[in-house]
């Protein structure tokens, strides 16, 4: 499982959890602007805008699953798996491979809006990046600071929606999360009044029982309903360190536990890592399963104009500040 979501506040910041049973071996991969895109079925592009995000390097190729560009725009690839389906390539669209989604879109669009127009001519094809890595299936989510997109390319078709939640995790399709939202309209961060009945003294005993009923469990549809409501009431300052601490914990609402998720015999899904992009500023921070403590790539502490790929490892392992 997967979840992602946006966050304003005086910057933009757009992030994710990679949630899997297994690691296909990341590292922050930062694409500047002058290094080479061969596009399967869409030409050459030479140069472009600069992107940041976590990536598998293969053969030199930034296979991205999260990342930003220096205009100010995020897009992340989560599971999709059974509804997923891509195109065949045809002569009268711009076929994009799965896996060149990120690059094509990150590399040219400045705004929500030009990434529109751009999917107006674009179909998601099947083509695999070599044997070894199968099609993923995955669905996206587009944003910048006006707001967010969901693009799913099924069987009927490349689907793209609004996404006024700023959040996505997986399956079921998009429509369906949003529509399930109507059934915890009544959740509150105040407390409840009782309007169950006059005739019973019922109160509230506890704090934060406004969201009573705010499901807790690891599926992708609890997730959703969970991230939606701690991001749309999330509240913080709006330094950096404010906004980066509070939206590691919008994420940290739909954490996963080592034990919690078994999806085979003794295998379980745990939450990999977590970033926390600044999109106005072009800084990646991160933390992983192992360690807590915030790491953070600043794109414009490179030179954006070179051709080649420049990657910083994940760093692993609790940083402890002892205090005696
Ligand atoms: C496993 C991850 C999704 C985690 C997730 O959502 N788990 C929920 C399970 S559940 O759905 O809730 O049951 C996804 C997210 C992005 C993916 C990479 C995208 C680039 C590239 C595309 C190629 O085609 C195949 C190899 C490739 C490196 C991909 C490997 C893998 O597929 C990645 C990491």
């Amino acid at each position: 499982m997967c979840t992602a979501a946006t966050y304003q506040t005086k910057d933009f910041y757009f992030g994710r959890t990679l949630d899997y049973e297994f690691s296909y071996g990341d590292q922050i991969a930062i694409t500047p602007r002058n290094y080479p895109f061969s596009f399967r079925h869409a030409g050459e592009m030479n140069t472009h805008y600069a992107i940041i995000g976590m990536a598998h390097v293969a053969g030199n190729y930034p296979l991205y699953y999260d990342a930003i560009n220096e205009k100010g725009v995020g897009m992340a690839g989560l599971n999709f798996v059974g509804n997923a389906a891509y195109a065949d390539v045809t002569s009268d669209r711009d076929n994009i491979a799965q896996f060149e989604f990120i690059p094509w879109i990150l590399s040219q669009c400045a705004t929500l809006s030009e990434v529109r127009t751009l999917l107006e001519r674009m179909a998601l094809v099947a083509t695999p990046f070599n044997e070894q890595f199968p099609l993923a299936q995955l669905h996206w989510i587009i944003s910048d600071k006006t707001g967010s997109i969901t693009v799913e390319s099924m069987a009927d078709g490349l689907h793209i929606y609004e996404n006024p939640v700023g959040v996505l995790t997986n399956n079921p399709p998009f429509p369906q999360q949003m529509f399930q939202l109507n059934n915890f309209m009544h959740l509150s961060p105040k407390q409840p009044v009782n309007t169950f009945s006059d005739d019973l003294a019922l109160t509230a005993y506890s704090r934060g029982m406004g969201a009573l009923g705010l499901p807790g469990d690891l599926s992708s549809a609890s997730r959703f309903v969970r991230v939606a409501f701690t991001k749309m009431n999330a509240f913080s300052g709006d330094s950096e360190k404010e906004s980066v601490s509070q939206f590691f914990h919008i994420l940290g609402s739909v954490d996963q536990q080592r034990g919690c998720c078994e999806v085979a015999d003794g295998k379980y899904e745990i939450t990999l890592y977590t970033s926390c992009c600044n999109v106005t500023k072009g800084i990646y921070y991160y933390t992983t399963y192992e360690n807590h403590q915030i790491s953070a790539v600043d794109m414009h502490r490179e030179n954006l104009d070179g051709g080649a790929l420049i990657c910083y490892p994940v760093i692993q392992g609790e940083q402890i500040n002892y205090q005696n």
